[in-house]
């Protein structure tokens, strides 16, 4: 892991890549089952396959959600659990003999990028097989999943929320989502879009006199 987060250091941008390269292989999953079964598209907004991206500047969350096939439990155990994952070992190997550092999304690590600019990640994922878990993760290795009963329901996908570190400010920016978006989507098919939570200051009014109701 170290290895990684070092190595990588560099290019921290490609977490972003790595995220929406997982995102859209997941709508690819779902787009390809609905061809036999469209029932398992649900409706109305579930059936939308996009890629929602999200900057909350108060918590300092950036957030990329999609409305792929979404992870069992076990999936969450399986997938993204076990940090001793083969790709790791064989990812490290290769950066140690001075591999490209832009391949870690071929050994299926890519994942783990989300350590260069977050040090708390929470994924919540919904498949139409299961209910909706979270599983959640610092940078040590540990990890915790749960039921998630405090979420917003996703109807069916996976959401990635990454607590930024405080050096990793940037990534609230708008315009430096848009351009990173831009740069990482090109082979993408499905849209992706961006909203970011502005500090609304409220105008309060001044107190109006007692006779207004
Ligand atoms: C080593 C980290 N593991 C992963 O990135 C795996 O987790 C799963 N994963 C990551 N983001 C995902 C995502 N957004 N949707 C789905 I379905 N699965 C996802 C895939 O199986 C990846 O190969």
């Amino acid at each position: 892991m170290d290895i990684i987060i070092n190595s990588l250091y560099s290019n921290k941008d490609i977490f972003l890549r790595e995220l929406i390269s997982n995102a859209s292989d997941a709508l690819d999953k779902i787009r390809f089952l609905s061809l036999t079964d469209k029932e398992v598209l649900g409706e109305g907004d579930t059936a939308k396959l996009e890629i929602q991206i999200k900057l909350d500047k108060e918590k300092k969350i950036l957030s990329i959600r999609d409305r792929g096939i979404g992870m069992t439990k076990e999936d969450l155990i399986n997938n993204l659990g076990t940090i001793a994952k083969s790709g790791t070992s064989a990812f490290v190997e290769k950066m140690q003999s001075g591999g490209d550092l832009n391949l870690i999304g071929q050994f299926g690590v890519g994942f783990y990028s989300v350590y260069l600019v977050a040090d708390y990640v929470e994924v919540v994922s919904k498949h139409n097989d299961d209910k909706q878990y979270v599983w959640e993760s610092k940078a040590d290795g540990s990890f915790a999943i749960s039921e998630d009963t405090w979420n917003e329901p996703l109807g069916r996908g996976t959401e990635i929320r990454l607590h930024l570190r405080d050096e990793a400010k940037e990534y609230l920016e708008e315009d430096k989502l848009k351009d990173l978006v831009k740069k990482y989507s090109e082979f993408i098919n499905f849209p992706i879009y961006l909203w970011s939570t502005k500090e609304v200051d409220v105008e309060v009014p001044a107190d109006e006199d007692e006779t207004s109701e």
